[in-house]
């Protein structure tokens, strides 16, 4: 297998375009995709081709600047109504991470005061550079703050994917454990394969087998066994969106969290400030609800009577309670985390 960057998604200068990792093709095939098109963008975002909040954050960003060259041969009035339809459209795509609209929003505000087309364009070009750019500045400095929490011999466990590929590059919680590795640290990692799209056995095995970091996949209802066994010494995840109340990440993240407090063990959360949502509430959260197909077959196996329904959450909200700890960019956040809520 040929990999030729280490960036999920980035701009291409010579073709004028997105690229990204298609996600759901790994571990078996790393493609990269060239996306010219918003509609095709969405489609790649519903389908989890891009996905990860801070992944999305950057996704969201370009596919503002994609949307400025798009629309062309109109006035700046129509101009701007293409586009803030285009982000409306693009923000739908995925409720529940909040970095999605974040990063679209961010962007949208950039080219508000832009003059001509070409304005708009190198300018929305350039916030979504900055904010990929950040977005790896952010992971750096998060898993130096995470690192520091973690004991020289130990082993965690892991949720999901939020490394490099749901980021920009380098992950917020598997950044902490890159960052504890890079400062000499023996980290082993259990990775929770996260059904049903199995993230976690697909995407997390993978990346940290590539970079020879140990690593074994569970399924994600052996975590209370090794708590209980004593083979679990940390826990640490990422966040879609983390409102005062509760932390949203993939489904099954509150098990973990309920089962470590079970066992005294850490419950640590990684994420920069653009996912915080300060005015937020858990209860007015919408909570992603996916296909039935997605838990209904694997691969083109069927795995359940086709009369029976499914209920396919795609997150859950973890109690600011079981939380032990929340690394962000700027420092790490201990209870009562509403005193200084962080505000991106
Ligand atoms: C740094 S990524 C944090 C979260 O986005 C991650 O843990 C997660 O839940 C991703 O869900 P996904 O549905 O794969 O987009």
């Amino acid at each position: 297998m040929k990999i030729n960057n280490d960036k999920t998604i980035f701009w291409n200068y010579d073709k004028n375009c997105i690229e990204f990792v298609e996600q759901t093709l790994l571990p078996v095939q790393y493609n990269i995709i060239e996306c010219d098109r918003v509609e095709r963008l969405a489609k790649a975002i519903k389908r989890l081709e891009v996905r990860g909040a801070p992944a999305l954050g950057v996704a969201g960003a370009f596919g503002i600047a994609l949307s400025c060259l798009e629309h062309d041969d109109c006035n700046m009035e129509a101009f701007f109504k293409l586009v803030s339809d285009d982000a409306k459209y693009l923000k739908s795509t995925r409720p529940t991470a909040v970095n999605l609209s974040w990063g679209i929003t961010r962007v949208l505000d950039k080219i508000k005061s832009s003059g001509t087309l070409k304005e708009a364009r190198e300018t929305a070009l350039m916030e979504a550079e900055a904010v990929a750019r950040e977005d790896e500045a952010m992971c750096h400095s998060i898993g130096n703050y995470g690192a520091e929490y973690l004991p020289d011999k130990c082993t965690v466990l892991t949720h999901c994917n939020a490394g490099a590929l749901a980021c920009y590059t380098w992950g917020t919680a598997l950044g902490v454990i890159r960052s504890a590795v890079k400062a000499g640290k023996d980290v082993s990692v259990i990775s929770c394969e996260t059904r049903p799209l199995n993230q976690g056995s697909r995407l997390t095995a993978w990346e940290l087998s590539r970079d020879n970091i140990p690593v074994k996949t569970i399924t994600d209802s052996t975590a209370a066994f090794l708590m209980k066994k004593g083979e679990i010494d940390a826990v640490i995840v990422g966040a879609d969106r983390i409102t005062p109340d509760a932390v949203f990440n993939k489904i099954g993240t509150y098990m973990h969290a309920v089962c470590a407090r079970y066992h005294n063990i850490p419950f640590y959360v990684a994420a920069p400030y653009s996912t915080f949502d300060a005015t937020g509430k858990e209860s007015d959260i919408i909570i992603e609800e996916r296909d039935r197909e997605e838990l209904a077959f694997c691969g083109n196996k069927q795995l359940m009577p086709k009369s029976v329904p499914a209920i396919n959450y795609a997150f859950d909200p973890t109690p600011m309670e079981l939380v032990t700890a929340i690394f962000t960019e700027k420092g790490v956040l201990k209870p009562p985390f509403t005193k200084d809520f962080p505000i991106a």
